[in-house]
């Protein structure tokens, strides 16, 4: 065997060390999922992979090849965050509630928690019809905008693992939570009109909100809105006074609790 024979041996024998280090870390991931689902440890804990980039950093200190090797490094993480998304959600995770109750900011968070794909309903359909949510409404009116989130809503059916972030009113429509639950988890977000109001008082992007943007109006809307998103969430949680984290903690726990009914 010549030299380059014995350095291509050699490539080969540090894949399979590659391959067979991955193979158990992925083992490890799930004994970690297991252990924290049998002593009912929150899923979400996100000082560990802090802990966990700072101890690579130090390790990878000085090294020659530390860009690249933190590159691998970030494909893995986000490989392993896929795995334990994929075993706890084996369904579309659908986010309703009213205007300012958090369902983009859930979503952001989470799919960084799991490395999960966010469709944020509004942006779609502005994306899809290439003008924005006032302009859809003054040029075509509410029900056109309607339709466009039915539609997507069907699409959506054929997916799964993906972090549906809804637009305030898709629950209006009957059809469309059947839709929704095809192939998705119903997890409605509430918070009180007061902090609703806190939240989107700086914004003039949500037209439904035009001409009663204050707490009474906000109240009022909620209020008429209530029974059907109540009827249509398969959990429900308050975000009022909690941080992203806890809110996505207490989303991820009951989600998890509903598969073990
Ligand atoms: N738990 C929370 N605590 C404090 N502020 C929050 C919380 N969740 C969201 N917010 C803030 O409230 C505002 C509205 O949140 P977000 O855009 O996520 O709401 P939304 O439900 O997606 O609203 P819309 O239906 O209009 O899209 C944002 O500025 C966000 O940072
Ligand atoms: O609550 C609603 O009816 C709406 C909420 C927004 O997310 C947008 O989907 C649109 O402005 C309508
Ligand atoms: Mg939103």
């Amino acid at each position: 065997m010549n030299d380059l024979e014995m350095y291509r041996e050699s490539l080969a024998l540090c894949d399979d060390k590659i391959i067979d280090a991955l193979v158990e870390r992925s083992k490890v991931v799930e004994k970690i999922m297991a252990y924290k689902e049998e002593y009912g440890m929150p899923i979400l804990q996100p000082q560990q992979e802090a802990k966990q980039a700072l101890r690579l950093e130090e390790k990878l200190n000085g090294n020659k090849y530390r860009e690249e090797i933190m590159d691998i490094f970030e494909c893995i993480r986000m490989n392993s965050k896929k795995i334990q998304a994929r075993k706890l959600f084996d369904y579309n995770i659908v986010m309703i509630g009213f205007m300012g109750a958090g369902k983009s900011t859930v979503a952001e968070y989470l799919s960084t928690m799991f490395a999960m794909e966010v469709v944020e309903m509004d942006q779609e359909i502005v994306k899809e019809e290439g003008m924005s949510i006032p302009d859809i409404f003054a040029t075509y009116g509410e029900e056109y905008f309607r339709n466009c989130e039915t539609e997507l809503l069907k699409k959506m059916q054929s997916r799964k693992n993906v972090l549906i972030s809804c637009g305030g009113g898709v629950v209006l429509r009957e059809c469309n939570v059947e839709h929704m639950k095809k192939n998705g988890r119903v997890v409605l977000l509430t918070a009180s009109p007061e902090e609703v109001y806190e939240r989107v008082k700086d914004s003039d992007d949500r037209p439904v909100l035009a001409g009663r943007k204050n707490v009474k109006g906000i109240a009022e809307l909620m209020e008429a809105r209530r029974e059907k998103y109540e009827a249509a969430a398969d959990i429900i949680v308050n975000t009022d006074h909690k941080t992203v984290l806890q809110v996505c903690e207490e989303l991820v726990q009951r989600l998890t609790e509903m598969d073990g009914e």
